[in-house]
């Protein structure tokens, strides 16, 4: 038989070279264990096959333990289940696994700038004059109470405006919430009807749907090259670009008024720096810098919270019973000729119990966003070579029988101890653990804690008439954020 070089031999002689050397590089290092897999295609149907996110990793734990790999088309990634060995990684050796990997996305849209898809001095940096920045303009602090319940008041009254008809509350409610952060980062609030801010809530919806861990074109991006746009990327990358077309503008009206002695938000206290650090060569206050951090706080700061709270409205719409003793407890605390505040929170225990509960339970962060290592490292006996995926699974601990007994019921008593006080057990981390815990914890727990009482402290949320909501139909889908199907609810006056 003759054989002919020619590029698709060639091609397939250098596949097989790497499969050999693929397998004999594994054949010397101690991998943890994990599924069978075809070289360059991987285990990729594991996670991607079921549109269930959770009951994937739920059979690949049980199957393989706590800490098991997983081939994501050629790259290698460890998933890191359970309470012991998450803290282990990601908070003992913190310093050694805090890094984020390379990947289509990461490269395309933040170019290795801003908080969430940088690594080492950049992120450190970054994420350390972010923190400070807005712990300044109120992050966790009662002065940013009054900007939250303006935007609270203002949601109120467009839900007043639906009539108690059926509507879809998703978009008033990112609306506002959006407006909490936006106050810190712009130092403005945009309107319900903005048709420009309208279409960036509708970007960040889509792109938190399309772009989670189980989208394969991350793992083979050549996939992006084919005709159409199956795996969303053209799309995204015109989302993007809208949106930093959006923030460009508004970084630059703060150019144009920049006064240095009044500093109001977070992009002048950034072009501040900028100035600081002009004579600094290597310097990473850069212009491109801001606008993907700003973009980072704003996409972060919108679709996470409102996704919770969104979450919560569904639960309360089919668990009347626990909608009326959360009214209850508002009615006792704060009555009704006031908005709850965070005065309150000590006393309103039910509630508090309840947004807990939901965090747990709707865990809106499946996955955390995946980690890597700068060095070849070792972990209980295996090895994790530089640059694999590791995956933290948050499903493990949030629904790990062990720690609550029955994770599958939605029971907010469980966060009440016998004295009838708030547990917080170490195990309850919705926002993750570590160095690279979420930056906006505060400020979610905040809004939380002020827009959910005050949604319910004003309406009673009914499904509409006739329609059974059913919470098993409408959970499931699995994007960066873990969200309902979309669903229409009843928000009925409670005081004519
Ligand atoms: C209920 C609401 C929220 C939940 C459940 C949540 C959860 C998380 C989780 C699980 C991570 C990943 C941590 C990791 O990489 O290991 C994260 C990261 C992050 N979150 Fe949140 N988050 C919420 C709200 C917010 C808000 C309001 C902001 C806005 C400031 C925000 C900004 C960020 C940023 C910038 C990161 C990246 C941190 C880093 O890479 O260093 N999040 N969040």
């Amino acid at each position: 038989m003759e054989f002919h070089l020619n590029p698709i031999s060639i091609g397939l002689l250098l596949l097989a070279i790497l499969t050999i050397w693929i397998y004999k590089r594994q054949g010397r290092a101690k991998l943890p264990p994990g599924p069978w897999h075809i070289p360059f295609i991987g285990n990729i149907w594991e996670l991607a096959a079921d549109p269930d996110l959770r009951r994937s990793l739920r059979r690949l734990h049980k199957q393989y333990g706590d800490i098991y790999r997983l081939y994501m088309g050629p790259k290698l990634a460890v998933v890191i289940s359970g309470y012991e060995a998450i803290k282990e990684v990601f908070v003992k050796r913190g310093g050694e696994f805090s890094d984020r990997p390379d990947s289509l996305l990461s490269s395309l849209i933040a170019q290795n700038q801003g908080i969430v898809s940088t690594s080492g001095d950049v992120w450190k940096e970054n994420r350390k004059f972010t923190l400070t920045t807005l712990r300044n303009f109120g992050f966790g602090k009662t002065s940013l109470e009054e900007k939250i319940h303006t935007e609270i008041s203002i949601l109120l009254s467009e839900i007043t405006k639906q009539n108690e008809e059926p509507f879809r509350i998703q978009l008033l409610v990112q609306t506002s919430v959006s407006n909490v952060i936006n106050a810190m980062i712009f130092g403005r609030h945009f309107k319900h009807d903005d048709p420009k801010f309208g279409k960036v809530m509708a970007i960040f919806d889509e792109h938190f749907e399309n772009n989670g861990p189980n989208n394969v074109v991350v793992f083979f991006p050549f996939l992006r090259f084919l005709p159409g746009d199956m795996f969303h990327v053209k799309k995204t990358l015109r989302n993007v670009k809208y949106v930093e077309g959006f923030i460009g503008d508004l970084i630059d009206k703060h150019m144009e008024n920049y006064d240095e002695n009044k500093m109001e938000d977070f992009i002048d206290a950034f072009l501040l720096e900028i100035k600081n650090h002009q004579d600094q060569k290597d310097s990473t206050f850069t212009k491109k810098q801001l606008s993907k951090t700003v973009l980072d706080l704003f996409s972060a700061g919108t679709e996470t919270t409102a996704t919770t709270i969104t979450w919560a409205l569904l639960y309360l719409a089919v668990k009347q019973d626990i909608q009326a003793r959360v009214f209850y407890e508002i009615n006792e605390v704060v009555g009704t000729d006031r908005l709850p505040s965070l005065q309150d929170k000590r006393k309103l225990v039910y509630t508090e119990a309840f947004i807990m509960e939901i965090l747990r339970a709707c865990n809106i962060v499946t996955v955390s966003l995946p980690h890597t290592c700068s060095v070849d490292l070792k972990f209980r006996g295996f090895d994790i070579s530089k640059g694999t995926i590791l995956l933290p699974d948050i499903d493990s601990v949030l629904f790990d029988p062990k720690i609550w007994g029955d994770p599958e019921e939605f029971r907010p008593e469980r966060f009440i101890g016998e004295d009838g006080t708030l547990l917080k057990p170490e195990e309850f981390i919705p926002f993750f653990t570590g160095r690279r815990n979420c930056v906006g914890e505060s400020l979610a727990r905040m809004e939380l804690d002020l827009f959910i009482p005050a949604l319910v402290q004003r309406f009673e949320f009914l499904p509409p008439e006739g329609i059974t909501l059913d919470i098993k139909e409408l959970d499931g889908v699995f994007g960066i954020t873990h969200k309902p199907k979309p669903f229409e609810i009843r928000a009925k006056l409670r005081n004519k």
